[in-house]
């Protein structure tokens, strides 16, 4: 007779790892896919590239949260709602004028997410999409009061007559209205950052919403965990890295030093892609666009000789952060926030992420491989 116990046993011991878990399957999703088909990352069907030249960030906010692209009522409609709630209650902003200037404005991000979670809670899950998009309003605020207050001590108006999420959000930082360059700009690059399958801060979101947590609890993990130089930290840790260097020939010998060192270089390399990143292609054709526009083109020759000098000596690419430094810059973005822009834009994955979990819901509980002490007793305290 087979002992039920063994079964099962070996069903909890059948190792399901290796380090990262890299290329685990952890579940499905129908909101994206990554290194497989078209240009290599696709939304509900669409390819990146072509959303990129084609839709805006709204629609594809849209896309996320709803399957389908939005028809020109559906977006008018969505706008609207949107653009209604882009301000901040009172006591957000007393808060957010309590942290300091050296704070980090991804902690910033997830203060703000964390306490208009008590303000305005998701009481039931029929609340998801007015949460999720009471976030995406309201997030460039969030930032830019802070930065604002913080930085220069002024109070900022949080409503603006922008038509984009993107516009709002430079309009807001720069206290006018944006060109039309830097608004596009800014359209694509949240468009580009908004969705990723299952990658470190999404997989958070989706663990935090397994066990029915509400979606500010799911989105302040994820913005911890997108705070981290290995992911969406790295957009600020490349621009601290490329100003350094004074020209293309020095960026190729102090990188050259820093592998020689061991040093990761930030904004390189991948988890899933294995030869190239196709948002950076997109991200890079701005950035000489930009800094053309800008009037000094330095840090982008200095931006495509560190990507020259990578895949000669190490075959690694630009993953989605590089070209965005160079990009960020030419635009006037302080270096320190570029991370909480991707928080502003990823927020539509990580809550499409939280809907697609709470459809189809089983607690994510993985088993670990033991590596520890063999069974022992406790000695008493005097004897240790
Ligand atoms: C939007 C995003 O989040 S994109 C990612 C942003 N993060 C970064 O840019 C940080 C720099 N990059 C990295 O640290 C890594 O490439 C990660 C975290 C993105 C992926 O990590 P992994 O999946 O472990 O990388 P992978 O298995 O491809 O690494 C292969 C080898 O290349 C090395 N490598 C990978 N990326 C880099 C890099 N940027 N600089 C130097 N060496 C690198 C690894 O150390 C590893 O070497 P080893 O075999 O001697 O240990
Ligand atoms: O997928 C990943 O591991 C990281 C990434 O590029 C992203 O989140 O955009």
């Amino acid at each position: 007779m087979v002992d039920k116990t063994e079964v099962s046993n070996k069903a909890v011991d059948k190792k399901i790892g290796g380090a990262g878990l890299r290329g685990q399957s952890a579940g499905e999703t129908a909101l994206c896919t990554v290194g497989k088909s078209g240009s290599g990352l696709t939304y509900c069907g669409y390819d990146v590239s072509d959303l990129a030249d084609n839709a805006t960030f709204e629609e594809v906010a849209y896309l996320l949260f709803n399957g389908e692209l939005p028809n020109q009522t559906e977006l008018d409609h969505y706008k609207t709602e949107l653009f209604a709630q882009r301000d901040l209650p009172q006591a957000l902003k007393e808060v957010l004028q309590r942290i300091p200037a050296d704070a980090h404005p991804m902690d910033v991000m997830r203060t703000g997410c964390s306490f208009l979670g008590n303000l305005e809670p998701e009481n039931d899950f029929t609340q998801q999409n007015k949460a999720s998009n009471r976030l995406l309003a309201a997030f460039p605020a969030i930032m830019c009061y802070w930065y604002k207050f913080s930085h220069e001590g002024v109070e900022i108006d949080c409503v603006t007559d922008e038509d984009s999420i993107g516009g709002h959000f430079l309009h807001l930082l720069n206290g006018k209205a944006p060109s039309e360059l830097h608004r596009r700009v800014m359209d694509v690059s949240l468009i580009l950052y908004a969705e990723h399958e299952f990658n470190a801060s999404t997989f958070t979101a989706r663990v935090c919403a397994s066990t029915l947590s509400d979606m500010f609890s799911c989105i302040t993990g994820a913005i911890g965990t997108l705070r981290g130089p290995l992911h969406g930290g790295a957009n600020e840790a490349a621009m601290d890295m490329i100003q350094k260097f004074s020209s293309p020939q020095d960026a190729k010998e102090q990188m050259a030093g820093m592998l020689e060192r061991k040093e990761k270089i930030m904004g390189f390399g991948h988890a899933i892609y294995r030869e190239s990143d196709p948002r950076n292609v997109i991200i890079k054709a701005w950035s000489k666009k930009l800094g053309a526009e800008f009037g000094d083109s330095s840090l982008y020759d200095i931006s495509v000789a560190c990507e020259e000098f990578m895949w000669d000596s190490k075959k690694l690419f630009c993953n989605a952060d590089f070209f965005h430094a160079s990009a960020y810059h030419f635009m006037g973005i302080p270096t320190k926030l570029f991370t909480p822009i991707f928080v502003c834009s990823r927020l539509t994955g990580w809550a499409a992420h939280v809907m697609e979990q709470r459809s189809n819901n089983r607690i994510i509980r993985p088993s670990a491989d033991y590596t520890g002490s063999e069974p022992r007793k406790v000695n008493p305290i005097g004897e240790r």
